[in-house]
């Protein structure tokens, strides 16, 4: 990877675009130096990687594939920790387990992760007690207290995300190459709170099934290197593109535009303007590229965006993530599906089963309904078959964590509970009980299908 003017030439042209949901940034010399300082940095990703990973998601689009792509709604400074990190790692791997043993399908597993510092908002400001802040951005922006100190957007934030994404990327090469994630630990991924929950005796039922199909191919004399470590790749919302741009570089092998801030980076559903900015700047990065749809999305905005994103059609490069809520997603699927398909794009189709899906409790915690959740998958799969083509994966906010925030669940969490651990800084996630609970519940759609 080289830094040299060229980049910013190609990687810059969204400067002259509207790009919503930008910080309102107080000190722009102090922003332009901390780009500078981000300019210099090492990259986090290689881009051999981000084109391993478009190859993977080409197997998805083409229907050999499941994408499992999944972790916080906002990562937290202060929680890369090791124990924090490896509750999520954890989460995925047994989710991941889960369904290529009982889906019996090859799983791409993407964590929301190593970058997801930073968040869209509804409104620009917050208003507590009559008194007004800007509205939290995630930590790459300001600070969660509601104090003016902390709401004021710091470029030095910046800074602290590339470290933060560095240390998280580097335990994640950690855990899943070095022997954590063999697949002869199983077992030991389920040794918490989790193995006590419904889910978690499920869970032991099948590590106990992959153990013995283990034993049985070492008793033949067959020892897969490929079972010894995880591929796992990184992803996040390329929202702050101050910061994304000044992550890109070009490739010395190929001599093409890669955000090496993470492998696969998506445009958000209130970012995806086809005139704006974001879509700019991820039409002239190499990555695989996702764009959340909406229930608003026409299928003139589903194909002008493949134009822009994919014009080469292929498969891998794009990703369309559906977000359309429970009650939407059987009426609003089916012609952007039919009409994509009959265009002859081949992208993949995955499922967002968590932003449609909000709703205020009582209680005035932002929650979401285990059921709901479930019945948008649900949704999509029936819409997928019904078409012919191949639900192609599911994207959520979940973590490691015993947390709270979405009620139901095999293991109910109810209204009254919500408050006990709720923990997140902006929406509600599937903790990791019901993470299990709804991997069991897709991979048994997918045999179905
Ligand atoms: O994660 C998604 C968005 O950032 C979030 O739903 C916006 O939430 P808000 O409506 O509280 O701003
Ligand atoms: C903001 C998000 O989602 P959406 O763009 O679909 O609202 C998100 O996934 O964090």
């Amino acid at each position: 990877m080289t830094v040299n003017a060229e980049i910013h030439a190609g990687g810059n042209t969204w400067r002259s675009l509207p790009a919503a949901q930008q910080p309102d940034w107080p000190d722009q010399e102090a922003l332009r130096d901390v780009i500078a300082e981000l300019e210099s940095y090492p990259p986090l990703v290689f881009a051999g990687e981000c084109d391993q990973l478009r190859q993977r998601l080409g197997a998805v689009a083409r229907g050999e594939a499941f994408l499992l792509q999944g972790g916080d709604c906002a990562e937290a400074f202060d929680a890369v920790g090791a124990d924090q990190i490896r509750n999520k790692l954890k989460t995925l791997l047994q989710m991941g387990a889960v369904l290529t043993y009982a889906g019996s399908v090859p799983v791409v597993k993407v964590g929301r992760i190593a970058g997801q510092y930073s968040k869209p908002r509804s409104k620009p400001t917050e208003t507590r007690d009559g008194v007004t802040l800007p509205t939290y951005r995630g930590d790459s922006v300001n600070g969660f207290a509601f104090t003016p100190e902390a709401r004021t957007p710091d470029p030095q934030r910046l800074k602290r995300m590339y470290q933060a994404s560095a240390s998280t990327l580097n335990l994640v090469r950690a855990f899943t190459t070095g022997g954590y994630a063999d697949l002869r630990q199983v077992h030991a991924w389920n040794q918490d709170f989790v193995k006590s929950s419904p889910s978690g005796q499920r869970y032991e039922q099948l590590a106990r099934e992959i153990d013995r199909a283990l034993n049985f191919m070492n008793a033949c004399g067959v020892d897969p290197e490929e079972f010894k470590t995880v591929e796992f790749y990184a992803s996040h919302e390329a929202l702050v593109l101050d910061y994304e741009s000044a992550l890109t570089r070009v490739d010395s092998r190929t001599g093409q535009l890669y955000d090496v801030s993470g492998h696969m980076v998506w445009i958000g559903e209130r970012t995806r303007q086809l005139d704006g900015a974001h879509i700019e700047f991820a039409s002239k990065i190499r990555n695989p590229i996702g764009v959340k749809l909406g229930p608003t999305t026409t299928p003139e905005d589903a194909l002008t965006l493949i134009e822009r994103l994919d014009p080469e059609r292929e498969p891998g490069r794009l990703t369309f993530i559906t977000r359309m809520g429970a009650d939407k997603v059987r009426e609003k699927l089916p012609t952007l599906v039919e009409k994509v398909t009959a265009s002859g794009a081949q992208v993949a189709w995955i499922c967002d089963p968590m932003h449609g899906n909000t709703f205020e409790a009582a209680s005035g915690h932002k929650t979401r309904r285990f059921d709901d959740v479930l019945d948008e998958v649900k949704g999509f799969f029936e819409v997928h078959k019904a078409l012919g083509t191949h639900p192609g994966g599911i994207h959520v906010e979940l973590t490691g964590d015993d947390v709270t925030e979405c009620v139901g669940g095999g293991d109910e969490i109810f209204v009254d509970d919500l408050h006990q651990r709720y923990e997140t800084a902006c929406d509600p996630r599937l903790n990791r009980s019901q993470s299990l609970d709804l991997a069991f519940l897709v991979a048994e759609m997918y045999r179905d299908q």
